[in-house]
């Protein structure tokens, strides 16, 4: 799927004109602050629910108004019509947040859905921005994140175990809190915590080993030197050697003491490693972002070989990645059909990003105080 259609009320700065995109490359250049990222940031919205620049809705909402909405027209992607794509939507997709009450609304298709993944897994997003390389140098946490969104789009029914998880966590903190001693109650939480941690560790560890190997495959093809070596291994958040119902049990009173689970999916990681040691400690900055790049391409080659398109939006590259790695993104992006949004400050080349002068098709837009018009 792609997304060809984009119409947003109340949005940031955007104009509340409708934008018809291209399946293929979408190209947006624009000054500091006329509203490229508002762009992505609002087709992020739909397929992800939130922003991923700011966790309050309310900073997204224009500036004295009390929400937002943001419309979405899908076609089948680049693949989908003879002759490369013709812009007839074949799915609509809908999200409003009212800030005052703090309610969101999902639609698809005119018809009201409840949970945000019926709404997600029409149009998987994946962000290329400056933050996206604290995948390699920051913590577990944005790895787990980075995990869980390919095994949200290719097991269907994680994200219901993934929160049934979450609320048997909580109650299971909350007796660890509880003053009394309710070993009981404990174990009751113990077993179910841990069938469920079970579940999450198999579809990520399914995911994983998806892409691990499309990740081999896409290192072996760009044949850059300094990858040899690296090894990327699942960690599921416990020692698998023991059941995690024996872990949780010989750790009762280290838990007590830290009042939350300290075992378990929460704890989940990718391990990068070069040489045995963290490759945050031994890469280069720009190593690092290679990196995170080819581990984001390898997600797209994962969620393609099942058969859905992802929509990748990659904001300001050009501060990120020099010409050669800017090339080597849009050619293995092309190659895999995804839908692309790049933005970037200058008027872009397409004889830089494409320099065997074979460029796909796309569609180019000059963002000014929050308007689109094609060029
Ligand atoms: N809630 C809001 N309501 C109205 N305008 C907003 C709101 N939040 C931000 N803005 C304005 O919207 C504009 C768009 O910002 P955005 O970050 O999308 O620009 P950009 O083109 O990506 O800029 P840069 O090249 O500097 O990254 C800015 O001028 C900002 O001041």
């Amino acid at each position: 799927m792609a997304l060809v259609k984009l119409q947003t009320e109340h949005f940031r700065n955007l104009s509340s004109a409708p934008v018809h995109f291209s399946p293929s490359f979408n190209l947006l250049y624009g000054e500091n602050g006329s509203g490229k990222t508002s762009v992505l940031e609002a087709i992020a919205y739909l397929g992800l629910g939130r922003s991923f620049r700011v966790s309050r809705h309310q900073a997204v909402v224009s500036h004295g108004e009390t929400g937002l909405t943001v419309f979405g027209g899908l076609d089948r992607g680049v693949d989908g019509e003879p002759g490369g794509g013709g812009n007839s939507v074949v799915h609509r997709l809908g999200i409003s947040r009212d800030v005052v009450r703090k309610e969101t609304t999902l639609r698809v298709d005119g018809e009201s859905v409840r949970s945000l993944s019926a709404l997600a897994k029409f149009l998987p997003v994946s962000v290329i921005d400056p933050g996206v390389f604290e995948i390699v140098a920051g913590g577990p946490g944005k790895r787990r994140q980075f995990l869980d969104w390919s095994v949200f789009h290719v097991e269907p029914s994680f994200a219901s175990v993934w929160q049934q998880c979450q609320r048997v966590t909580s109650q299971r903190n909350q007796t660890l809190r509880n003053g009394r001693l309710d070993d009981a109650l404990l174990r009751v939480w113990d077993t179910q915590y841990a069938a469920l941690s079970d579940r999450i560790s198999d579809a990520r560890k399914a995911t994983f080993e998806r892409f691990k190997s499309a990740f081999e495959t896409l290192v072996e093809e760009v044949d850059l030197n300094w990858t040899k070596g690296l090894k990327l291994e699942f960690y599921p958040g416990w020692d698998t050697g023991r059941s995690l119902v024996e872990i949780l049990a010989s750790h009762r009173e280290q838990e007590r003491k830290v009042g939350h689970t300290l075992y378990g999916p929460n704890r989940a990681d990718i391990r990068l490693k070069f040489q045995g040691r963290p490759v945050a400690e031994t890469f280069s900055r720009g190593q690092q972002k290679t990196l995170v790049i080819l581990m984001k391409i390898a997600q797209g080659m994962v969620l393609s070989e099942l058969g859905k398109q992802v929509t990748f939006l990659l904001d300001d590259i050009n501060a990120e990645l020099d010409v050669s790695h800017r090339a080597m993104l849009a050619k293995k992006l092309q190659t895999l059909r995804c839908q692309v949004f790049i933005t970037s400050i200058e008027h872009p080349e397409p004889g830089v990003l494409w320099p065997e002068d074979d460029a796909p098709q796309y569609r180019m837009f000059h963002v000014e105080h929050g308007k689109l018009t094609e060029e």
